[in-house]
Formats: C-alpha cells, structure tokens, sequence
C-alpha cells in the first residue's frame, strides 16, 4: 500500500502524460502555467504543445546533447524511474569518497558486460560530468611543484575537443601549461607531456592512441561504447574516463567517472575532489545506479540499450553518407565496417558525430556555408582543424536528424553535375 511516495508518483505520470505532440517534453520541475508544467520545445517547433513547426528555421546540430536515447528510457519508464524521500542521504558523506559502493560495482559490472575496459587493476573515481575529472587528471598527473623546467605540457591531437584547451588555460595551474597539437611536439627532446587522446574521437569518431612517446596519457573514452563504435577489445589505459552523458544519454546528471591505476595519481584527484566539490551529488549517483541496473538487465537482450543506439545511429549515418554521396561538393570521414567484440560480428559505422568536409573552391568555411543553408554545426576552427570541415551532431532527436537532412539536401543539389 504507498504511503508517502503516492504523491510523488501521481504527479510524475501527470507530467509525462502531457504530449508537447511529439515534438518537445514536459518536466516535474518545468516553467508552470496556470499550475501546470510547459512543454518545451524541440529546436524549430513552438506553441503550447508544440505542435507548431516554426518556417525558416535552422536544423540545430550544434551540440553532442544524447537525445538519441530518450525513446529508449520512455520505453523503460517502470523500470528506470527513482522516488527520492525527502531525508535521502542529507549527510556530506556516508563513506570516505562520497561514492555509492553500489554504483561502483556496477559500474565495473558495466564495463565487465560490454568488454570495453579492463578495470579490476584500476581504482575509481566519480565526477560531476566527465568534464570536471578532465582538470582533476591535469592537476594529478603534473608536478607537485611549480618550478617552470617541470611544468607539464599539456597537448592533444587535431582536430581535438575543445574543452581540453579552454578549460586548461581558464584553471590556469602553476603546473601545467597548455602546449597545443601534438604535431608541434613530435620530434622534441622535451619531456613531461600530459596527452588528452579521445578515442573515438571527437568530431572524426576514429579510434586513436597516443602519439607523443613518455607522455603521461588521459584517455577520453567518452564514445568507446557499442552506440558509436565497434569494441576492438577492452581499452586498458592507465587513466581512462567515461561519461555517463555518452552511455546512457543522461548529460544533465552531469556524472562521469576516471579509473586510475596509479595509487598516487588516484589519491591527487580524491584530494582534488575534496577541495573542489566534496565529492559528486547522492541524488544522482541514486538515479544512475537505478539506470544501469536497467542497462545491465537488458545486455545481450532484445531491450539492449546497446543495440538501441547502435540501430539508430548506424540508420543516420547510412542516410546522411547516402545524401552526401550523392554530389561531389561535401565528403565524410572515411570509416569501415569493423569487427566488434560486443555483438560478436562485424558492424557497419555508427559515429556520434559527421565530420563533414566541403570540397568546393571558392567554399572555404563550411560552418558558413551551412549557416546559409539553415545549418547550425561546429566549425573545424573549435577543433583546431581546417575551416573546410564542420562537426554534425547526429546524437540529437530525430526531429533534429530529419530536419538536417531536409536543409543538407538543397545544398548538394545544388552542385549535382
Ligand atoms: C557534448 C559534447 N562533448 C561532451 C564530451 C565530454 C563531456 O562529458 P560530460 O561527462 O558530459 O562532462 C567529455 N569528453 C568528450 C570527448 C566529449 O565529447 C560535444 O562535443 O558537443
């Protein structure tokens, strides 16, 4: 018989029950009207329910926001739903990390099912988003003192995410100095590299390693998961880290995780922990264990998340790469069918991301070109690469896919002999 969380779970199911027509979502702790939550809107569709389609409007494929896997937890909303009482764990910490021993399990679990880590031999560490591990690992892979001769150089290869740069530079540390593409770096006697390697990467999705030999390596392992990439074998890195953001979609958790095999390099980035936020949300280390025990139940399964993202992304590429074959002015990054561990045969190419080139003369910035077309997209500047390229996020809503595909095709017509 529910007692206390009646209200709780009346008021949740009110809210998802409100439509928005397919085209936006309702939310418990949304904008209120007269009482009642406001839809909010897909990119280009408005009005109350959202039924409206706005003309003129570009297709936003700006950002890596994982909408792609909203379908999936709509569709698995008993088993994925979370009653917080109001008295949950009010405590800083109930152990000397501020992390769920459950979630840690199965987040090892996790790895263990999907094979695309090795973990027994590593320690773990949570952050709130991945991004906040990003300076944690900077700090703990530097010199303990500032003297310049060991100041860390702190490189990536092009085109790279441009958070490592920005977020390197703003933090600013006495230790670590940003030191740009790797390709400078190649040939030099210098030492004490600190080498950002994001494989898949992010915009091209190609597997990577580290290029720059000694360098002590974060390995960015956002998109190492079945959705967007074939699992060759387990990725084995002294530091690797993941996102939650990636895995299931849930990038407003902001939950990311770093496993460490180095005791010294786990104990600096607990204590950077400690001085920086004391450690990651309860709540939401709540809410993703609930949803990986969901995922873990579904491996293997016909309700595999794994083969929900993959079947969907692959059907995005398959269409787009059709659409830009079929002129000359714009071209893709080349990626091959490849064996993969996890569905045990050889998969076509699934990227979270089209790194899109355009091949024309006199169209130099391609991030324009599209912007003219009723495209927004992240031009090859941000990654440090050519103007000629720009990123398009295929992880969005199918809303958001269809209609990129709706402004993309007037563009290569528009140059079809
Ligand atoms: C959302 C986007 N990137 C997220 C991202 C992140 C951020 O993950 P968070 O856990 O959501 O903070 C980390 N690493 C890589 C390689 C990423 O691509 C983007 O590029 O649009």
């Amino acid at each position: 018989e529910l007692r206390w969380t009646r209200r709780a779970a009346e008021e949740a199911e009110a809210v998802a029950a409100i439509s928005c027509s397919g085209h936006g979502r309702a939310y418990v702790d949304g904008v209120l009207d007269n009482g009642r939550p406001t839809c909010e809107c897909n990119t280009c569709y408005t009005g109350a329910d959202c039924s409206v389609l706005l003309s003129n409007c570009s297709a936003d494929v700006n950002s890596g926001d994982p909408l792609f896997l909203e379908p999936y937890w709509m569709s698995h909303s008993s088993e994925s739903a979370v009653v917080f009482s109001g008295w949950h764990r009010m405590s800083y910490a109930t152990t000397d990390r501020y992390q769920s021993i459950e979630l840690e399990k199965h987040i090892r679990y996790l790895h263990a099912a999907v094979g695309n880590a090795i973990t027994h031999d590593k320690y773990l560490v949570f952050g709130s988003g991945s991004t906040q591990l990003l300076n944690a690992l900077v700090y703990a892979l530097s010199p303990e003192n500032s003297s310049s001769a060991a100041t860390a150089s702190v490189v990536a290869t092009a085109p790279y995410y441009a958070m490592y740069k920005e977020q390197t530079n703003l933090f600013n540390g006495r230790e670590y100095e940003w030191k740009g593409v790797t390709s400078k770096w190649m040939n030099s006697n210098k030492t004490n590299f600190i080498e950002f390697v994001t494989s898949p990467n992010n915009p091209d999705s190609l597997l990577r390693d580290s290029v720059i030999a000694h360098s002590s390596v974060i390995y960015d392992h956002a998109y190492y998961w079945p959705h967007f990439t074939a699992i060759p074998a387990p990725a084995d890195g002294d530091v690797m880290i993941f996102t939650v953001s990636k895995v299931s979609g849930h990038a407003s958790s902001r939950f990311g995780w770093a496993f460490i095999k180095d005791e010294n390099v786990y104990n600096k980035v607990l204590n950077y922990m400690q001085y920086n936020s004391m450690g990651v949300s309860r709540d939401t280390q709540m809410r993703i264990l609930k949803l990986f025990k969901v995922m873990l139940e579904n491996i293997g399964g016909d309700e595999d998340i794994f083969k929900f993202g993959f079947n969907k992304l692959r059907k995005r590429w398959q269409r787009l790469h059709a659409l830009v074959n079929s002129s000359s002015r714009f071209s893709l990054q080349q990626l091959s069918p490849q064996y993969c561990t996890y569905f045990e045969n050889i998969r076509d190419p699934s990227p979270a991301y089209a790194w899109l080139k355009c091949e024309n003369e006199e169209d130099v910035d391609c991030e324009e070109v599209l912007t003219k077309g009723g495209i927004i997209s992240r031009g090859g500047m941000i990654f440090e690469a050519s103007t000629r390229y720009t990123r398009l996020s295929l992880l969005k809503t199918d809303d958001h896919f269809e209609m990129l595909l709706q402004k993309l095709k007037p563009l290569v017509a528009s140059s079809k002999e």
